[in-house]
């Protein structure tokens, strides 16, 4: 029990460390580190930020279970914003109790909600929910939150959004005026914590790296493709790893049903999750993936959040993420307790800007990168196939074979009677024309445009409409085009073509300062580096 010194420490009962022990955690995470002897100590609120696969679970799973005694009442709720995470949640806390003999149940929907009736008459101790069912159990009275000591958002910054802000601060109205709330994220966007405030007194922040939200063992690419490559360049990727793991999202459940179902026809082990399928078949496709009879999940946002999948090496964004919190979670699938990761990120020159601003809030270093070539990917494949032979000749299993080989020999050339084996073996693994070409794009169109910068000056309520007209009014320039403009909160960019950029830089020099933005030629510098 040595290695578990660290979380003796910490005030965790030997009953609790012997299960740690049965888990494989040696040490506790820093946020785990800073939350269990807070907890233990003192009756707490917490709102508790730190990086995607870092313990936030057994951070609040632990100090329950060292504080709760069995009794059959609801004393914790855990809301979780997918049914997913409600059973994984369950499940970490129920492998972490040890001896203690507490009661914890999921109810979501999509699932009988007589068994968990019957379930929770029984008697609960830790109720672990998605909103949605949570209130309909309260409305049906057959969940009392009226003993509840521990109040728990999981994802908290989701929870507390638009889509569950409703349901939850109704769930929160069941519950005692004295209950501890507690709330956790890798994200909490600072109107998520005000918002936060408003229900809690005596509360405590606690961050873990806040200036840095995703993790270091993740690689953070990106690749800028046509949306019609896009397929063509996740084949690549998929084939140029040894051990392709990974988890593949897109934005619409159409989309991934479209990606999974292609590459089910190009040969892979691929499966499709999202909101649309029955829970019976969520659940047993996460379970299929999470035990690695499939190698690749393509997935809407529902798999975004908490989802914890052991040894993931890839997280691809086939389409770009809404915004930055998304980004950070879905890439947060992949480099967890401590292993190594890749995410990966598809880019179209339109969506270029959208990148930016996502890298600027999550202030992450994403690097672009070339996509695989045909010709490594299949040089990648030659050795595989390499290795392979060679485990087999190392290992001395082929005697059955060795008198056909002997015939063989003697009948044909060496080198043709190997290169038929091998294509008995691997078919046309080989083959180049399994692979379609790219077109190479790039979000700055050297030919004939250029991006020009726009500062706001004074002018702070700048839209891009105003801007249109203002660039009409002073250059007589009609119909202007301006491509891929957004507004952000103190500058943007705008492509335009070449000789219009110079016209309107000339006529915006001459204006006064003051009334309007200013407009300069944007330097590529910073661009090229990336
Ligand atoms: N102290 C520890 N030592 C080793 N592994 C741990 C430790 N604490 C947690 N883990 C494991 O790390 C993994 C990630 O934990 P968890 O899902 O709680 O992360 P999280 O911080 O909630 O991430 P996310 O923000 O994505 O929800 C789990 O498999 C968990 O069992
Ligand atoms: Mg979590």
């Amino acid at each position: 029990m040595v290695k578990l010194e660290k979380f003796r420490e910490l005030g965790l009962s030997e009953g609790t460390l012997k299960a740690l022990k049965k888990k494989g955690f040696e040490e506790p995470t820093p946020i785990q580190e800073k939350v269990i002897p807070l907890l233990l100590a003192q009756d707490v609120d917490i709102i508790g930020q730190a990086q995607t696969g870092t313990g936030k679970t057994a951070a609040f799973g632990l100090p329950l279970i060292e504080k709760l005694k069995p009794s059959k009442k609801v004393k914790a709720i855990i809301l979780t914003p997918t049914r997913e995470l409600a059973v994984q949640v369950a499940e970490e806390i129920n492998s972490l109790k040890g001896s203690n003999k507490l009661n914890v149940l999921p109810i979501y929907g999509g699932q009988s909600i007589e068994n968990q009736i019957s379930r929770l008459k029984k008697g609960v101790d830790i109720v672990v929910g998605t909103p949605g069912r949570v209130l309909d159990h309260i409305r049906r009275r057959t969940l009392n939150l009226s003993y509840v000591k521990y109040f728990i958002l999981d994802e908290a910054d989701e929870m507390l959004d638009m889509g569950f802000i409703d349901d939850v601060e109704e769930i929160l109205s069941n519950a005692p005026a004295d209950r501890q709330i507690l709330l956790f994220s890798a994200t909490m966007p600072s109107r998520i914590i005000s918002l936060a405030k408003k229900h809690m007194k005596n509360y405590k922040i606690i961050s873990v790296k806040p200036e840095q939200l995703t993790t270091e063992l993740t690689e953070q690419i990106y690749f800028e493709v046509s949306e019609q490559d896009k397929f063509e360049a996740l084949c690549r990727i998929i084939d140029i790893e040894p051990e392709f793991y990974g988890l593949v999202f897109c934005r619409t459940k159409v989309d991934v049903d479209t990606v999974s179902n292609r590459l089910i026809d190009r040969g892979y082990n691929a499966e499709a999750l999202h909101g649309d399928l029955s829970q019976y078949q969520r659940e047993r496709i996460l379970k299929k993936f999470k035990s690695k009879r499939a190698n690749i999940l393509v997935a809407t946002d529902v798999a975004a959040r908490g989802i914890d999948i052991n040894d993931l090496t890839h997280v691809i964004n086939y389409s770009l993420p809404q915004n930055p919190e998304s980004y950070v979670h879905r890439i947060g699938r992949t480099g967890r307790a401590g292993k190594e990761g890749t995410a990966i990120t598809f880019v179209t020159p339109e969506e270029y800007r959208k990148l930016l601003f996502i890298k600027r809030i999550s202030k992450s270093n994403i690097k672009k990168m070339p996509i695989p070539k045909v010709k490594d990917v299949i040089e990648t494949k030659k050795l595989r196939i390499k290795n392979e032979i060679n485990s087999i000749l190392e290992h001395g299993t082929y005697e059955n074979y060795m008198s056909l080989a002997k015939e063989m020999l003697e009948d044909h050339d060496p080198q043709e009677v190997m290169a038929a084996v091998l294509k008995y073996a691997f078919q046309d693994e080989l083959d180049e024309r399994n692979y379609r070409e790219i077109k190479e794009v790039s979000s700055v169109d050297k030919k004939g445009k250029t991006r020009l910068f726009v500062a706001l000056g004074r002018d702070d309520d700048l839209t891009i409409e105003k801007l249109k007209n203002m660039i009409k009014e002073y250059t007589n320039i009609q119909n202007i085009y301006l491509k891929d403009v957004r507004i952000l909160d103190k500058f943007s960019f705008m492509t335009v073509p070449f000789e219009e950029a110079e016209i309107i830089l000339q006529a915006f020099k001459k204006k006064k300062r003051g009334r309007k933005p200013i407009i300069s030629k944007a330097k590529e510098k910073k661009r090229k580096a990336d």
